[in-house]
């Protein structure tokens, strides 16, 4: 299963519908891949909240997903669109991302759970997501987070749960906090025994230098490919059977304690009492 991650620059200087149709023809470019996948809120950028209101946009019939729709069914690929402010049509905004299928059909839809910002962009204004998705392709299960989910295991432990042998998590993380995402990334795989590809921006928008160094990490840990700072195309070639054989030969999920004991202070004897 060949993966490529496009880690695009989000330059504020360019138009949104000018990165829509260049991030279009960069898909309609991967027909080799099985499985393409674009970052968090590239059209608009993860930081720029200014903007969220006035540029979100439906997923029915609005201009991303009609352009992601027709590109991921140009080039024949799986297309994870990475995310898009969703103007729902009942009135919040989410951070929805898109998963097209090679035929163009829309197969799934995951609104962001963990919203970044404490108490401001977009923690204040969008809503939470309250589902959590995965996504059958023919060669793989997906698992569907998006860039702060990755703070939260549990999430991931829910995915895995759920059949998830790839998670896909696009993101638009700080150049600051690299050390954080290489790290959590890697742990993410670790503990999932899974595929994990996470999907950064570059470039400078909404004053927040972003990271890139797109990773894909495979079921033991291992970084299998990493971007640097700029816009950059990632291609590996996944085995899914990776997943079953690590989780066959490791057996650490077979030995998860579900439903632990309430923590107890002082239940245990302290040392030399
Ligand atoms: N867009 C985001 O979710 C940013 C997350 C982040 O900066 C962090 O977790 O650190």
């Amino acid at each position: 299963m060949r993966a490529t991650l496009v880690q695009i620059d989000v330059d504020p200087e360019e138009t949104v519908g000018d990165r829509r149709e260049r991030v279009a023809a960069l898909v309609r470019a991967q027909s080799g891949a099985d499985l393409v996948v674009l970052p968090e809120l590239w059209p608009v950028g993860a930081f720029a909240a200014d903007s969220f209101a006035s540029r979100a946009e439906p997923v029915d019939g609005g201009p991303t997903a009609a352009a992601m729709s027709d590109a991921a069914r140009a080039a024949g690929v799986w297309l994870h669109a990475g995310s898009i402010v969703e103007r729902d049509p009942a009135g919040p905004l989410y951070n929805t991302s898109l998963l097209f299928a090679p035929d163009g059909g829309l197969r799934a839809v995951y609104r962001k759970i963990h919203r970044f910002g404490f108490d401001q962009g977009e923690a204040v204004l969008m809503a939470a997501g309250d589902r959590v998705v995965t996504a059958g392709l023919p060669d793989a299960v997906l698992g569907l987070a998006t860039c702060y989910d990755l703070r939260f295991p549990e999430l991931f432990r829910l995915l895995v749960d759920a059949g998830a042998q790839v998670i896909v998590l696009p993101a638009g993380w700080p150049a600051r906090r690299l050390a954080h995402w290489r790290i959590l990334v890697q742990a993410r795989a670790v503990e999932s025994q899974a595929y994990v590809l996470a999907c950064g921006t570059a470039g400078t928008h909404a004053g927040i230098e972003q990271a890139g160094h797109s990773m894909v990490v495979d079921p033991w840990g291992e970084v299998l490919a990493e971007a640097g700072p700029g816009e950059q195309l990632l291609t590996v070639d996944l085995d899914p059977a990776r997943v079953t054989s690590t989780r066959v030969d490791f057996p650490v999920l077979r030995d998860r304690v579900l439903g632990l004991p309430e923590p107890s202070p002082g239940a245990a004897p302290l040392p030399g009492s």
